[in-house]
């Protein structure tokens, strides 16, 4: 079964509860008679948390800023309005092109501006706000101006037309439950854990295997798409649409609903949707100030709840949760074997490298050959160029000249992600990981890399993880979050992650930086481990004991250039390494 679908099926059991609410916000709209002043006011906040849902998914999943969800929103809005008021189509037919106008409209954007990170974004969906906001307002001929598209028709479901207020509710609801789950379980996919992969660290991210500008891309794109479905409902059940309704103040509105509930929370951001629409409305009593109590009460939860409403909530049941039972004995790991008559053979080999930042010439005509199930060391002084070389070989920098093969294939100037795609693997000097998951999910971002031989299911995926944490000794801590283990652990959840992909190559970055000697040695028997499964080891050390226990052959770099290369007897008594590098009497230099 494809890995979507069984996640899918996997999780949509698990919504029962929130099935079960939906089903009950129904019955209540059935059964009571509400005012049209209170139909509104729920139409309003249901509408809304369909496109403020979008949010979740791009701000709160894949971390990126956008102030143009009011923009999307307004595309659907005004698709449904033209459609059926302009062109005749049905409720249906303008649905459709509102999800086509709004998908579109956000792919083009995301495509166009997501390269770009951070503060740009958020000021280029500005940019774009204003503009739709300017477009609405004066295609006159189109949008009819200011005056807006009165009479829009509702839809006919089964032949019976929606034109209650209280089916039309009901209509909404149910697409609303609909999407939140949609939301909810999209978290728990692939795509999901590799938009929150981006939004934890990109960089490691894009090493592990995900192609983070099409993550972001999509990301962006399913949340314009949710923005458009919120606006066709929105225009459909007030029946008229204004360009006024649809302002970047609506845009910070939305953003403000997604923080205040939690933005990686499906839930708590349509509950801080639902909040935002009823509080103003309920202080309403309060005439000339209730919008000052207004703003002081959304600062307020903001300073209390800096997680928003999820967040809190989250931290209030924590204690009860049950954790999840795993298998108690520790699953075999499989690595890529490489058979004895390809053992020692060239598996990356590196030709006159070099890495320039403007005048500082960090590589310099680098050769390299790394063997098969070997360990070669890279070692040297600081900044002498090792890690700019782990950078170059694992895509993070493109080199200035020079070629790269990897399992006889030219891989010079290849993406991190098509490098990890190919097998080939990294951890970092500075730990990276993906802060707000667990040791678990974080090995599973690294087993799922595009060409990992899974059999394509969740469950495979899990199995790998699990069989790299507990390789690693850290099975017993699946289910912790990275952020509360010690620094020792969390440099094994990150050899982890690099072992669940399965690579034919595993750099390492000074892995042993920051361990204890219990801890060194722990590396060693684990590196010793890893080269019996028969993976091939490129470690960057400067812990020399450490080098001579484990490595098959030695490359040593000194101001960006090679001075020795070859069986770690020979370059350790190089006179050049002990000039450079170790000093008489061989007193290791310890970074
Ligand atoms: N992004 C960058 N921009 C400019 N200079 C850089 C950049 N990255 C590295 N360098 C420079 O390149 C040289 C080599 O640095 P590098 O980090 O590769 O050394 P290293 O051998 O890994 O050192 P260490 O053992 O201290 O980690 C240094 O002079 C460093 O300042």
């Amino acid at each position: 079964m494809p890995s979507f679908l069984s996640v899918w099926l996997g999780r949509i059991g698990r919504e029962l509860p929130l099935l079960l609410g939906g089903l009950a916000a129904v019955v209540l709209v059935l059964s009571v008679p509400m005012s049209g002043y209170a139909t509104n006011i729920v139409m309003q906040a249901t509408t809304y948390a369909v496109a403020v849902l979008g949010l979740t998914i791009v701000l709160g999943y894949a971390g990126q800023i956008t102030l143009a969800q009011a923009a999307f929103f307004g595309i659907g809005a005004y698709a449904v309005a033209i459609g059926t008021v302009s062109l005749g189509l049905s409720f249906w037919g303008g649905l459709l092109l509102a999800m086509a106008a709004s998908t579109v409209a956000g792919a083009v954007l995301g495509i166009t501006s997501l390269r770009l990170g951070g503060h740009y974004l958020a000021m280029i969906t500005i940019v774009f706000q204003q503009i739709l906001s300017l477009v609405l307002t004066n295609w006159i001929e189109v949008s009819h101006g200011p005056d807006g598209i009165p009479g829009i028709p509702r839809p006919s479901l089964f032949g019976y037309t929606l034109s209650g207020s209280a089916g039309y509710l009901v209509f909404s609801i149910v697409c609303l439950t609909a999407v939140l789950i949609f939301v909810r379980i999209l978290k728990h996919t692939r795509l999901g854990r590799s938009m929150e992969a981006v939004r934890d660290n990109e960089l490691a991210a894009s090493v592990a295997g995900v192609n983070t500008y099409r993550v972001k891309v999509v990301a962006f794109t399913l949340s314009a798409l949710l923005g458009g479905i919120g606006g066709a409902l929105f225009a459909s059940g007030f029946s008229y649409v204004s360009p006024d309704q649809f302002s970047l103040a609506e845009s910070i509105v939305f953003l403000t609903m997604a923080l205040l509930g939690g933005a990686g929370s499906a839930l708590g951001t349509a509950v801080g949707t639902v909040l935002l629409v009823l509080l103003p409305e309920s202080l309403r009593f309060l005439k000339e100030i209730y919008m000052a109590v207004y703003g002081l009460s959304v600062i307020l939860i903001m300073i209390f709840m800096p997680e928003g409403i999820a967040g809190f909530a989250r931290r209030l049941t924590r204690r009860l949760r049950t954790p999840a039972v795993r298998p108690h004995h520790a699953p075999a790991l499989h690595l890529h074997t490489v058979t004895s008559d390809h053992r020692d053979e060239p598996l990356l080999v590196v030709r006159g490298l070099a890495k320039h930042f403007g005048g500082l010439r960090a590589l310099n005509n680098v050769d390299l050959a790394v063997r098969r199930n070997n360990i070669h060391a890279l070692i040297g002084p600081n900044g002498s160029g090792k890690t700019t070389l782990v950078n170059v070989l694992s895509g993070i920098y493109k080199p200035t000249a020079g070629k790269i093969a990897f399992a006889d294939e030219d891989v010079t100037g290849a993406a991190p992600h098509v490098l990890a795609g190919l097998g080939l693997s990294r951890t970092f000097q500075n730990i990276r990981l993906f802060r707000s998951m667990s040791c678990l999910e974080n090995v599973m971002v690294g087993a799922q890399r595009p060409g990992n031989d899974l059999s394509d299911v969740h469950r495979d995926l899990v199995a790998r993880s699990l069989a790299a944490l507990h390789f690693v000794g850290m099975g017993d801590r699946a289910d912790d979050s990275v952020a509360n283990l010690s620094y020792g652990h969390q440099r094994m959840v990150e050899i982890a992650r690099a072992l669940a992909a399965n690579p034919k190559l595993l750099l390492l970055d000074e892995p042993a930086a920051g361990l204890n000697l219990t801890e060194k040695q722990e590396l060693v028997a684990l590196l010793l481990r890893m080269k019996g499964l028969g993976l091939t080891i490129l470690i960057i050390e400067h812990d020399m004991p450490l080098v001579e226990q484990v490595a098959d052959s030695i490359t040593v770099l000194n101001f960006g250039e090679r001075i020795s290369d070859g069986q770690p007897e020979a370059v350790l008594r190089d006179p050049a390494v002990i000039s450079a590098y170790l000093g008489e009497g061989r007193a290791y230099a310890v970074a």
